[in-house]
């Protein structure tokens, strides 16, 4: 919007003025509902007239309200007035006119006496697109619960800071009650026809998350919003690790828009994959043999509350509870990849990133150590294996993507039947074998504030590809020097052991089995003998969750499998972390 209202400190905190809609005003006389049937007649002659939905200033002839705002835009006339009239927005009148896009009010400048115009008045808008609720507004004495002196209808709606959403209302201020009635009647179509609003959430938070208070975090920053949208919620607190997975499973999801998560990466992790384990369930797919899935029922949207909030960074670019909600009420569609990770062919789970050999190994060493605070636990478990730095001995294949544009060109469609790419073609497969220090497998740019512009820059939410990351055996200073480029604006790519790859699928097959080693002692610091394992289980981080694996993974991405909330962003608007031990 062009100017600034009222920001709402905390949306219902903030109105000190009670507030309902007309249809709820109660009083129950038989006297009133007369009074009320003659206002109705009086209404209805003066809509017909024009004179309610036009104020004395308005030349333009009145309309019938639009069934849905679609349609208004449809008949091409989204800038014609609908309604025009006069409120009070702060100490002054306004004129204000009601589009199908956006609400204008510029201040009533009283005729001077001279005939001077005065200063110029300034025209303020909202758009459309951006209100989330209309309600109106009434005095109310304290214990009133119905009734009140109507003082005029207030728009709430979202105003952009950067990346940061924020909730903010203006009040239209006029005691007339047909006349509001109107506005409110108009403005509540004109909302209703927003594809993707939600009305029904089903809401996972984790209780456990970072400093556990993702639940404090829900009720203070998201329910007020939620609920000034008239989203109806279902909340669980999970209560262990599997605990939404097993809901997604079986739960009816029929009666929801949508499905939020209110954690860290763990938990979305969790919700996604029950989410889309779920769909593969509705559709009769086998998940023990290679399948090409079917994209998730519901759209996900994350309130970021855990200690890494890698996905909810990379769709809002920021750890802000209320822009997540917001971008949730304001139905923000966001298609995003997502990756299969399989192992004999039988799947193992959904994800959206995985790390392979020092991020595996030191996520798998802070697991063992969760009685520490996250981010002590997680320090210590970088020192330990920066300091016993090991490469993996692996055979690591790729599927190139290689997009080509030429007339031969095939279009490449997502399972919602968009085109996703103008087309590309598979190179056979890829080998490489060899000493490897880290693997990094990603389908979205994983921004976080250690690394703003993202752990995998080159891809894209919905790209259809993979960035394959790979660093080879390397002595640790050059290593540790690639990792700390990661919250810099230097290449970390620029290094002769790393190397990077938009791929399509990814197979990685651990090449030793012999012994079991967590062997971390400071005394051992030669970083060229592979790490062994004898139970033949190595640890994956997908999405900042331990995977503990056999033998052969098998990783392939799927276009646009999984809506989230929000939007492609470039950038974290976080401040840039750097991480205080390396
Ligand atoms: N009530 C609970 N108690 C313990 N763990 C839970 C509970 N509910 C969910 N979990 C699990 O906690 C794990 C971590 O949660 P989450 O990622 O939200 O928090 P986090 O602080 O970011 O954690 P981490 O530091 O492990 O990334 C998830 O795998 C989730 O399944």
């Amino acid at each position: 919007m062009s100017g600034p209202p009222r920001e709402s400190a905390g949306a219902l905190g903030a109105w000190s003025e009670s507030r309902e809609e007309p249809s709820d005003e109660a009083d129950g006389g038989r006297n009133t509902r007369k009074k009320k049937k003659k206002k109705k007649k009086r209404r209805r002659r003066k809509e017909e007239r024009g004179e309610l939905e036009l104020g004395a200033s308005a030349p333009q002839p009145p309309r019938d309200p639009p069934a849905t705002a679609e349609e208004d835009r449809a008949a091409g006339d989204a800038d014609e007035p609908i309604i025009r009239g006069i409120f009070r927005i702060g100490r002054r009148s306004h004129d204000v006119v009601l589009t199908a896009r956006r609400v204008t009010w510029t201040p009533i400048q009283p005729e001077s006496p001279t005939g001077d115009s005065g200063s110029a008045s300034t025209e303020e808008h909202v758009e459309l697109k951006d209100v989330f609720a209309v309600k109106v507004k009434r005095r109310r004495s304290i214990g009133q619960q119905s009734g009140g002196t109507l003082l005029g209808i207030t728009l709430f709606h979202c105003r952009r800071k950067g990346i940061k959403l924020k909730d903010a209302e203006v009040h239209f201020n006029n005691l007339s009650v047909d006349h509001c009635e109107v506005w409110f009647r108009h403005l509540k179509e004109l909302l209703r026809g927003f594809p993707n609003r939600p009305k029904s959430l089903k809401v996972f938070v984790n209780p456990a998350s970072h400093k556990k208070e993702a639940y404090q975090i829900y009720l203070d920053e998201v329910a007020p919003l939620f609920k000034l949208a008239d989203i109806d919620a279902n909340v669980t607190i999970t209560e262990r690790k599997g605990h939404a997975l097993a809901i997604l499973k079986e739960c009816k999801l029929d009666g929801y828009d949508g499905v939020v998560c209110v954690g860290g990466d763990g938990s979305v992790a969790e919700v996604a994959h029950g989410l889309l384990l779920r769909a593969q369930m509705d559709a009769g797919r086998d998940t023990d043999s290679i399948f090409t899935p079917v994209q998730a029922a519901l759209p996900l949207g994350i309130i970021p509350a855990g200690s890494t909030n890698v996905v909810a960074c990379s769709v809002h670019g920021i750890r802000h509870a209320a822009s997540a909600a917001l971008h949730i009420i304001l139905g923000h569609h966001q298609p995003v990849d997502v990756c299969t990770f399989s192992s004999l062919g039988r799947l193992l789970r959904f994800g959206f990133s995985a790390m392979f050999g020092f991020g595996g190994r030191t996520l798998a060493l802070a697991e063992k150590h969760r009685w520490m605070p996250p981010s002590q636990r997680r320090d210590f478990a970088l020192i330990r294996m920066l300091a016993n730095l090991k490469p993996e001995d692996c055979e690591l294949s790729y599927l190139p993507l290689r997009v080509s544009h030429g007339e031969n060109a095939e279009q490449t469609k997502s399972e919602s039947g968009k085109v996703v790419r103008e087309a590309e073609a598979a190179d056979p497969w890829q080998t490489t074998q060899g000493l490897f220090l880290n693997i990094s497998i990603m389908a979205i740019p994983c921004l976080c504030s250690m690394a703003p512009r993202g752990l995998a820059p080159n891809t894209r939410l919905n790209n259809g590809s993979m960035a394959l990351i790979i660093a080879r055996n390397a002595s640790r200073s050059e290593f540790i020097k690639h990792l700390k480029r990661y919250s810099g604006r230097s290449n970390q790519f620029s290094f002769s052991f790393v190397e990077t790859h938009t791929v399509k699928a990814v197979k990685l097959r651990p090449r030793v089995q012999g012994f079991w080693t967590d062997d971390t002692s400071e005394d051992n610091d030669s970083n060229s003998t592979p790490i062994l394992s004898s139970e033949g289980m190595y640890p994956w981080n997908i999405d900042g969750d331990l995977l503990e694996a056999p033998a052969e993974i098998l990783i392939r991405v799927h276009p646009e499998l999984l809506t989230l909330y929000g939007e492609t962003v470039e950038e974290a608007e976080e401040s840039p972390v750097k991480c205080s031990c390396i």
